[in-house]
């Protein structure tokens, strides 16, 4: 039918008569291009000044008329290139001459101004200068006596010389052209968006710049309370567009979908250690990881993970003792040691591996932890180690990659050894009962890295660096975070006695008054208003302040428009501290999480400590039973009392995990009873 329309309109269009499938194309066959073009003038002759031509199945108007030409060219639909063009495409790609539509159309806007009169003006000088090159090339011809010379040659390499400095010429004026309007474009876009006033080329970089670590925080605070209409504030740091969005609604947007899964780039300073994993890797990749990795915290799986956590707080009890006694009342910063249990724990359930930080304080894998995470500070909050070539030439650098080879040396042997273990006791196992495996199929004492070493993509078991850049990432994520978690928790608890007091009651009825007995997932779940201070405590202070996607398509959010480039930035710790979200939001009130007794409704995009969504924390479970799990054995042990002022709450540093300006003591009060 299609064919039958074409035919038929095609007949009122004058031609020779085409044969079957080779059309008119027998006409110009074995002609040299000269003669192919007479041919053309005695078609036109012979059928008038618009005839159609078919070369085998490919039909052609050819137009001789002015009024024709005109139509044609002047037409605004008309502008996609026939297909004898296609052939330019693989030197020129789409470039304007080939390129259709939409791009065409945004290129050619782009283009345009590169001929202006001004610049052909300079261009004046190129031709000139090429072509008196031309005139000395035709002396330097006729002198050698050349009976004639060939002119045509001559000039198209002078015009090839010409257009080449032209080119050259223009290059840097069309880029900075092509840079300005699409910052124009991006300027206009965001119009709507307030922010503070910024400076050419710093943008708001200044106010950040040589500040210390813990007025950023004031200054975003104080951007957003000042300047954020309807929660939304751009900040320009250099070329680069951050939005800081503060409204649930926008933030359900971003979290709640996979639509905005890339992470911003600040999150690239984690690449030497973490890889691509779980944190950082994005599209099919993290979703395929996701899904082998979620059953990892399967309860039952957690439920063995409490007795490394007993096992980690009661070394933990053993140096906060040492400190009590040697420190007496003038106190001591409980982080340190903290800190080093939770990197036990998190060693021994992630690798299944005993690290003994916390007897072990010099060893070389806890000072590479312990440089590595200073460095990724540094590297996402200096704009001095932001690059990476002036960042490359600091002894930074050098810190870095020799902490990066001790780390994943050790978890690299750590893999092949359980390899092997898994090896060899699979073929125990088959021989023998099987009795161990249970319905998840987790074996008693399971690390997370048997599970992943069982695990299979697309039938394919995971090989040691994908194994090791997810085993790295628990061991970034699950340690720093919990222990940040913790220490604000005895902040609260040890500047709020009353709260205190209901803490250690209810650990004293649910774990009983034996302090030797070991805590256990069931007694665990019973720690009802522990569980409220831990979560107040991630409200006020939430362990990641700061959460960073990447915006890869102009999009719109609750009718906001947010450019491509974008990095979006949703600051749990900000949310946890508007008025409109949580009453009295500086005032510690574990009830509010109530969910039986308290009014106020919690919406879960105002609170997200972790993340929400589907790419909220993995480890929020794991977290909460190891907060729980080692307040309660510290709680049967010890009175924690706040040493410092506490008429006003301690300063704040959000970095990638938040942390106080100066560090929090406390001192121990051994319970009796
Ligand atoms: C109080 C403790 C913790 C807090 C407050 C916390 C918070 C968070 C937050 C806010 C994110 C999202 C980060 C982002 O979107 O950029 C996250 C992701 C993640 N967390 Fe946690 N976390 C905690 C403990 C843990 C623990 C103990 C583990 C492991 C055992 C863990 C493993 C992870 C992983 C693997 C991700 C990446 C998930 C993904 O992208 O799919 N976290 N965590």
């Amino acid at each position: 039918l299609e064919m039958l329309r074409f035919v038929r309109n095609m007949r009122t269009i004058p031609g020779p008569l085409p044969l079957p499938l080779l059309g008119n194309a027998h006409l110009f066959l074995g002609l040299t291009p000269a003669e192919a073009c007479l041919r053309m003038g005695e078609l036109a002759e012979k059928h008038g000044d618009t005839f159609g031509l078919f070369l085998g199945p490919s039909y052609s108007v050819m137009l001789f008329n002015p009024r024709d030409v005109e139509r044609v060219l002047s037409s605004t639909q008309l502008l996609t290139k026939s297909e004898e063009y296609s052939f330019l495409g693989r030197w020129l790609n789409e470039g304007l001459l080939v390129s259709n539509g939409r791009k065409w159309h945004r290129r050619r806007k782009i283009i345009t101004p590169a001929f202006h009169f001004r610049i052909l003006e300079q261009y004046v000088e190129i031709f000139d200068r090429q072509s008196l090159r031309l005139v000395e090339e035709l002396k330097l011809r006729r002198s050698r006596g050349h009976a004639g010379v060939n002119l045509g040659e001559a000039i198209h390499l002078c015009t090839l010389d010409a257009i080449c400095g032209a080119i050259l010429a223009s290059a840097l004026f069309v880029g900075l052209l092509i840079y300005q309007l699409k910052f124009k474009r991006l300027i206009n876009m965001i119009s709507y968006m307030p922010g503070p006033p910024a400076l050419p080329l710093v943008g708001h970089g200044h106010h950040f710049i040589g500040k210390a670590p813990h007025e950023l925080v004031q200054k975003i605070f104080e951007f957003m309370q000042n300047y954020a209409k309807d929660q939304v504030l751009k900040v320009w740091l250099g070329p680069e567009l951050n939005v800081l969005m503060g409204d649930p609604k926008d933030v359900e947007v971003v979290l709640g979908t996979l639509r905005f899964n890339d992470k911003a780039g600040e999150y690239k300073a984690l690449e030497p250690w973490l890889k691509e994993g779980l944190l950082v890797s994005r599209g099919r990749k993290w979703h395929k990881r996701r899904k082998i990795i979620t059953p990892a915290f399967h309860f039952k799986i957690l439920d063995q993970f409490v007795e490394v956590f007993e096992k980690g707080s009661r070394e933990l009890l053993r140096n906060m003792e040492r400190d009590r006694l040697k420190h007496g009342d003038s106190g001591f910063n409980l982080y340190d040691w903290i800190n080093l249990c939770t990197m036990d724990t998190i060693c021994e359930t992630a690798m299944g591996v005993s690290l003994n930080a916390q007897t072990n304080v010099d060893s070389e894998y806890v000072q590479a932890v312990k440089t590595i995470s200073m460095v990724l500070h540094k590297r996402m909050f200096n704009i001095l180690y932001r690059f990476d070539l002036t960042y490359m030439l600091t002894p930074l650098a050098r810190a870095e990659k020799k902490a990066l080879n001790v780390l994943h040396q050790f978890t690299e042997k750590i893999i092949v050894q359980r390899r092997e273990e898994l090896i060899r006791s699979g073929k125990e196992q088959e021989a023998s009962t099987k009795e161990d495996v249970d319905d998840v199929g987790a074996k008693r004492k399971m690390a997370f890295l048997d599970i992943l070493l069982q695990s299979t993509i697309d039938e394919r078991p995971l090989n040691n660096l994908d194994i090791r850049e997810e085993v790295d990432t628990f061991m970034f994520e699950g340690h720093d975070t919990t222990s940040s978690a913790l220490m604000f928790f005895f902040y609260n608890i040890a500047t709020h006695p009353e709260a205190q007091q209901k803490c250690f009651e209810e650990v004293m009825s649910v774990v009983g008054q034996d302090k030797s007995t070991p805590v256990t997932y069931e007694l665990l779940n019973k720690l009802h208003y522990v569980d409220l201070c831990v979560k107040e405590t991630l409200r006020m202070y939430p362990s990641v302040p700061l959460l960073g996607r990447k915006v890869l398509e102009d999009c719109e959010i609750n009718g906001k428009l947010i450019p491509a480039g974008t990095n979006i930035g949703i600051s749990p710790l900000y949310l946890g501290r508007r008025e409109e979200l949580f009453s009295e939001p500086n005032s510690f009130k574990p009830e509010r999480f109530d969910v039986v007794t308290t009014a106020e409704k919690l919406n879960p995009y105002a609170y997200i400590p972790f993340s929400a969504g589907p790419r909220n924390c993995i480890g929020q479970k794991f977290a909460m039973l190891e907060i729980k799990a080692i307040v309660a054995n510290v709680l049967r042990h010890y009175a924690v009392d706040f040493v410092g002022d506490t008429s006003k709450p301690p300063v704040l540093i959000a970095e990638l995990i938040l942390r106080t300006k100066d560090p929090l003591m406390f001192k121990l009060r051994e319970r009796v009873y």
